[in-house]
């Protein structure tokens, strides 16, 4: 069995995320039309597609930002679809932003705290952390997977772009998610930042699925193990990363011309 094998059947059968039939309209505009999606416990997906395919109308259905018109979707079993963001998020579903969420007044260090405290049951507390504060101790760890250790102390805005994605990276970790969606980690990132969140992305905890929108193919293929190809709303292709990249029809429409 080679190791994606050991990792996934490591996590457990069933589905992780589960999409039937999901369609959202806005207007006569179809955004999604009948997306049907199965990505098991432990699975890293890439979802390709060109502008406008409904990438991020997916991530909003998922999250509970949008509802979607009709269709189901079912996180870990349950049937979600119609919760609101705050019990997906409770029940262990996380998402990063293309726009930044960070406070940039404030250290690495407070604002992984602050993401922690936030998903936490003591969050109204106004005690100030202490030492031997779990939520502390958490946040270290946090920090250090994302290879912050170094800045941890340094104020958000002092930070180079591509150390300020992979702090929104950790925020998304914050309260043990099972599953997360990174919405374009890579964009704007030189070509050693690309590398360090392939080596972040790739390290994460096995247990952790993930679905990635990114629009750089050498990035996406190397941090997951399936792809799924939008085009217009729907699910135009699904398939391993290789097969995607090789297929004629990916190429001529997403790989070829007319994709920024
Ligand atoms: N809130 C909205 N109101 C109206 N139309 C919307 C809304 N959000 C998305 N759309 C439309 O739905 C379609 C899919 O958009 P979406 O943003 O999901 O695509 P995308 O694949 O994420 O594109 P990009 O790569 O440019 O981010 C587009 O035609 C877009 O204009």
């Amino acid at each position: 069995m080679d190791s994606v094998a050991q990792r996934l059947s490591a996590v457990g059968a069933g589905a992780a995320l589960e999409l039937r039939g999901v369609t959202r309209l806005f207007g006569a505009l179809a955004a999604l039309t009948d997306v049907t999606i199965t990505v098991r416990p432990g699975e890293r997906r890439a979802v390709l597609g060109s502008n406008g395919a409904g990438k991020t109308t997916l991530f909003n259905c998922i999250t509970g930002d949008f509802l979607p018109s009709s269709g189901t979707i079912r996180f870990f079993g349950e049937d979600v679809t119609h919760f609101p963001p705050y019990e997906r998020i409770r029940r262990g579903l996380r998402r990063t932003y293309q726009i930044s969420a960070l406070f940039p007044g404030l250290s690495v260090q407070d604002n992984v705290y602050l993401a922690c405290r936030g998903v936490s049951r003591g969050r109204f507390s106004f005690l100030r952390p202490g030492k031997n504060d779990a939520l502390m101790h958490a946040a270290d760890n946090l920090v250090q997977a994302v290879h912050l250790s170094a800045v941890k102390d340094q104020r958000v805005a002092e930070l180079a772009h591509g150390q300020q994605r992979q702090l929104e990276i950790a925020l998304a970790l914050a309260g043990a998610p099972r599953f997360v969606l990174f919405d374009e980690p890579a964009a704007g990132l030189s070509p050693t930042e690309r590398a360090e969140l392939i080596e972040i992305l790739t390290s994460l905890p096995a247990h952790i699925g993930y679905i990635i929108i990114e629009h750089d193919m050498d990035v996406a293929l190397r941090v997951v193990e399936s792809v799924t190809m939008m085009h217009n709303g729907r699910v135009f292709k699904e398939g391993l990363p290789q097969e995607i990249q090789s297929d004629p029809e990916v190429q001529e429409l997403y790989l070829g011309g007319g994709h920024d």
